[in-house]
Parts: structure tokens; sequence; C-alpha cells
């Protein structure tokens, strides 16, 4: 964890404990994990664009006044992944990020719809994240699998586009484990999205759409029942409907928390006001995600730190949260019990120390 996340609240040794938790990562966006060294480089290279090319002026340029600011921040940098070549190196980076942080496994939200309606060519935008994957596979030990989302916002237009790529066989790459739904939420109702997801789901994709992050828990249960969601992204407002929170618990549907980005999107008010605490208490199967961490000036190792504040765990209750994140992902099972034994092994030997 870098210096400057030390959450003071959090004692030093939990930070260190943290640092070297072997982790799942599950709710994190490709291009919103572009380090600010590589926005910046690309800002360089493309003089047009807004975005700054001093790194130090991007902790400004990602302060967001609300979610719809985020969002045309978001595709400001969106704009400026131009080539295939741009495509490899940020999803090889993101990877270098994310094993620096101990994640052993990653499913990276990918918006293809994004770079082809840009000019970039679908098959060249593959066969750059599939070349990312196997290096950093290779390189790092960090295993990355992809969740293709739609861009509700940008109409059906985006999800026929979206469920093409994901779908058709001789364009759909091998890390292709899931199927999603991001962007806004307000006049982009979940149902609408209901034939998108069944063909994807028909063709072996899970369904992880965001649901709940900014508009109420009503979108939650529309997840549920149109879009047959087995993981929520956020799922937020759950809080606020007592029977959504036992459904979600009864049926083991995770939720995708992300409490840093919540507050940076103005989502929820405060750290202190977040409804991890409720989810909790509803035995809800909490995982813990970033999100699009260096726009939200954080990483995974802080916000674990900000889930154990919030919820007052020791080593062996972060432990816990982190075999949550194995458990709620599509790793398959040898998979799935290697890390969680890594886990386990990793606590004894530090409870011991
Ligand atoms: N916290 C988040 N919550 C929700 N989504 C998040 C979050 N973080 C990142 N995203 C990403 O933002 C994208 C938004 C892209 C979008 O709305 C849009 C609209 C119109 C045109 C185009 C275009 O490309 O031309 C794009 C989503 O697909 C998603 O992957
Ligand atoms: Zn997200």
């Amino acid at each position: 964890m870098t210096e400057h996340l030390v959450d003071p609240d959090v004692p030093r040794d939990l930070h260190a404990f943290i640092s070297g938790l072997p982790k799942a990562e599950l709710h994190v966006h490709h291009v919103g994990s572009a380090s600010p060294r590589i926005v910046s480089e690309l800002a360089a290279r493309h003089p047009d664009s807004k975005v700054p090319t001093d790194p130090e002026a991007l902790v400004d340029y990602f302060t967001f006044t609300d979610f719809a600011h985020f969002i045309d921040v978001y595709l400001s940098v969106v704009d400026l992944i131009r080539t295939p070549e741009d495509v490899r190196l940020l999803t090889y980076e993101v990877a270098r990020d994310l094993a620096r942080q101990q994640v052993r496994y990653a499913e990276l939200t990918i918006t293809p719809f994004s770079s082809t309606r840009r000019g970039i060519d679908e098959a060249a935008f593959m066969a750059a994240i599939e070349d990312a994957r196997k290096a950093a596979e290779a390189e790092f030990g960090t295993v990355l699998r992809w969740c293709f989302d739609i861009p509700g916002e940008a109409g059906l237009e985006s999800a026929e586009e979206t469920t093409r790529l994901a779908t058709d066989d001789r364009l759909r790459p091998e890390g292709l484990v899931s199927f999603g739904l991001g962007g806004p939420e307000i006049g982009v109702a979940r149902p609408q999205f209901k034939p998108y997801f069944d063909r994807a789901i028909a063709a072996g994709l899970h369904s992880v759409p965001h649901a709940g992050e900014t508009t109420g828990p009503q979108t939650v249960w529309d997840a549920l029942e149109y879009l047959r969601a087995e993981r929520i992204g956020h799922g937020t407002s759950s809080a606020q409907d007592p029977k959504l929170l036992a459904h979600l618990a009864e049926r083991r549907i995770p939720l995708e928390v992300c409490p840093t980005s919540n507050i940076a999107t103005r989502a929820v008010r405060s750290l202190d006001e977040h409804p991890i605490r409720e989810f909790a208490r509803a035995g809800v199967l909490v995982t813990i995600n970033s999100d699009d961490p260096p726009m939200f000036g954080t990483d995974l190792d802080n916000e674990y730190a900000v889930a154990a504040r919030l919820l007052d765990l020791d080593e062996r209750g972060l432990a816990a949260l982190a075999k949550n994140g194995v458990e709620a992902s599509f790793l398959d099972a040898p998979g799935k019990a290697r890390i969680v034994d890594e886990i386990d092994t990793y606590t004894a030997a530090w409870l011991a120390s």
C-alpha cells in the first residue's frame, strides 16, 4: 500500500497484514484502473484531450462533483485509448498493479463497445487483451478474466454490439467469463437489457450487472429478476430494503462492495454512512473491491483497510473477507481451493510470528 493511503485509524501491523494477504478482485474497471503515469503519458500523446499531462494535476481532475461528472471524466480517459497497443499496455500495467497487491485472481470489467466505436479493430482489440492476460499470468502469476459490460446509457445499439462481441465464437476471447451493465442507472432501466443478458447467459457467461449504485433497491430486484444477476455490482441501496437484504443473504448473491468509489462519486455521503455494516449484519456475502482505483485515490489494499475499520476486523476477519472474494469468483474449484489455502497458510504464519 502506498504511504498516502495508510488509514491512521487502522493499526500499522494490520496494514502490513493486508499488503501480504493473497486476494481476489472482482469489480475493477479496465480504463478506470489506468495509473496516473499511463494516463498522463497517453494525454501527452494526444494534445487535443482535456486530460492533464501532469500526474499531480490528475488529483484535481479526478475530484468529482457527482456521478455524471465522474462518467464525463471517465469518458475523457476512454478517449485517450486509440490503438490496440494502448489497450495491451493498459491491460498489462493494470495486472502489474494488481500483482503488487498480492491479487492472485481478478475479473476485469472491460467495455469493448467504447473501443470499437472509437475505431479500434475488434479482432485486434481481443488479441491485445488476450496477449496482456497471458503475459501477466506468466510474468506476475496473476490470473486475469474478463467481464464485458454494456455501457447502458449508450443505448441498445451498445447492448447489441457488446453481446455480439461476447458471444461470436470467432471473436470471443478465451478469458471472458461474465457479462455486465455499467454507467449511469438513472433513466437506464435494467429490464430492457433482458434479451441481451439471455443471449450472453445462453453462451455460458455469468451475469454481473451494476445495480443499486445510484438508484434505489428496485434496480437490484430488477437486476435479479430480468438479468438473472449472480452477483451485484455495488448494490449499495439494498440496505434500504430489509426484504432484499434477506433475499441476497438467503440466495448467497454476493455484493461487490467498493466503499471509496461510493464516496468519490457521491453515491454515499461518507465512509461512516456506508451500508457495509448493514450488509454484514444481514448475512450478505460481502466482497471488497476497488472499482476505478487511481480515479478514486485508492487501491484494493486500502479498500480492505477501510473495511477493517468499518467492520472492526482483525487478521482473521480480513482473511475471511478475502476468502469471500475467492468464493464469489468464477474461478474453477481447484483454483479457488489453491487461493483459499494460500490465505490460510499466510494468516496462520502471520499469527504465529
Ligand atoms: N462506478 C461505476 N459505475 C458504473 N459504471 C462505471 C463505474 N466505473 C466505471 N464505469 C464504467 O463506465 C462506463 C460508462 C460508459 C458510458 O456510460 C457511456 C455512455 C455513452 C457513450 C459511451 C461511449 O463509450 O461512447 C459510454 C461503463 O460501461 C462502466 O464500465
Ligand atoms: Zn463499477
